[in-house]
């Protein structure tokens, strides 16, 4: 059977901040109705990656090479204006902090009415009622109240959810959220992990998600990339993954979680290389366990490590610990 056409997919992506190269040849493909996770320590990329797909990038930030298609046209050539029509409507974004996404001197009932009447004719009232719909449809009960309201009169949590609830008032195909959860206390990360996931079984909505957080990854992705010094070291199919990692780097993100054995996590020493130091061959060497003479000039491409499981893809730019 014949794959359906991806409804977002990055193509060898490179993005540089003052000449200074960020992304490497980052390609990824998110299929309608999937959450797709990206993964890595802070500095990684992560937020380049999300902020190049929404032609968001501070001054100084530019795509260099590679294309973005979403719902088969290529939106790294849009300008402002294309990508503000689209942002909003096919494309809902989620920060970390809901103060990014929410305005603090407006009321939320405020802040729907923008948003929609940004791209539809639409009453205050109507607007209101659409609003207080959404809010139930995630959870939030009283949604007639809580548009009346200021952000800060609601606490960390249901602001997050008011955000998001406010990111899929159009009902946009595709969300991105940058490190959702990492503001919220631990009980409310649940809540907000089981909402987004909710969006997919009730909307389609695709998910592409950034965090640091691999119990996220577990617990919410279809399928994840690993990100290291801003290239994808390790992506595929999240089972396969966290059952057979095969990239050193995978494998001490995974050591470095705590659990509840009392055993201390493995750690990984040392920080990744500045940017625009390393010209050739694998930036995880100075930290690797299995690093081998020619690490430092050999090319580095995703190669496929799936080990013939059907349909279970797996692709790693180094298998030495597999
Ligand atoms: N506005 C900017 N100007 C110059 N360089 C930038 C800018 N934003 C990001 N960078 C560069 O890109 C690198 C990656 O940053 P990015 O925010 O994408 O990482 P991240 O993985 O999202 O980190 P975090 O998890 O801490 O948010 C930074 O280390 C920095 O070198």
């Amino acid at each position: 059977m014949e794959k359906e056409e991806a409804l977002l997919k990055v193509n060898n992506l490179e993005v540089s901040y003052d000449d200074i190269q960020i992304l490497k040849g980052l390609s990824l493909s998110i299929q309608k109705g999937e959450i797709f996770g990206i993964v890595g320590e802070s500095g990684c990329g992560k937020s380049t990656m999300l902020s190049a797909i929404l032609n968001m990038m501070e001054n100084g930030g530019k795509i260099s090479k590679g294309e973005i298609i979403f719902e088969g046209k290529d939106i790294s050539k849009y300008n402002k204006e294309e990508m503000r029509r689209l942002r909003g409507n096919r494309l809902g974004v989620v920060f970390q902090n809901p103060g990014e996404t929410l305005n603090p001197s407006r009321k939320i009932e405020t802040q729907f009415y923008e948003a929609l009447r940004a791209h539809e004719k639409i009453t205050k009232q109507e607007a209101g009622k659409i609003a207080a719909d959404m809010l139930k449809r995630l959870n939030l009960e009283h949604g007639d109240k809580i548009i009346k309201k200021y952000p800060f009169q609601l606490s960390g949590g249901m602001n997050q959810r008011v955000a998001l609830s406010l990111a899929m008032i159009m009902e946009p195909s595709l969300l991105l959220a940058d490190e959702p959860t990492s503001a919220l206390d631990v009980t409310v990360q649940a809540q907000a992990i089981g909402e987004m996931m909710k969006l997919r079984d009730n909307f389609g909505t695709s998910i592409l998600i950034v965090t640091h957080n691999m119990g996220v990854i577990s617990h919410m992705t279809d399928r994840f990339a690993v990100m290291y010094a801003g290239r994808i070291v390790e992506c595929g199919d999240k089972n396969e993954i966290l059952s057979n990692p095969v990239h050193p780097y995978t494998r001490s993100l995974l050591g470095a979680i705590p659990d509840f054995s009392g055993d201390m996590p493995t750690g990984l020493e040392g920080s990744p290389p500045p940017f625009g130091s390393i010209k050739c061959g694998c930036e995880f060497e100075s930290r690797c366990p299995c690093c081998e003479g020619n690490c430092t000039t050999k090319e580095l491409k995703l190669i496929d490590v799936s080990k013939g499981n059907v349909g279970k893809e797996h692709f790693a730019v180094c298998s030495k610990a597999g």
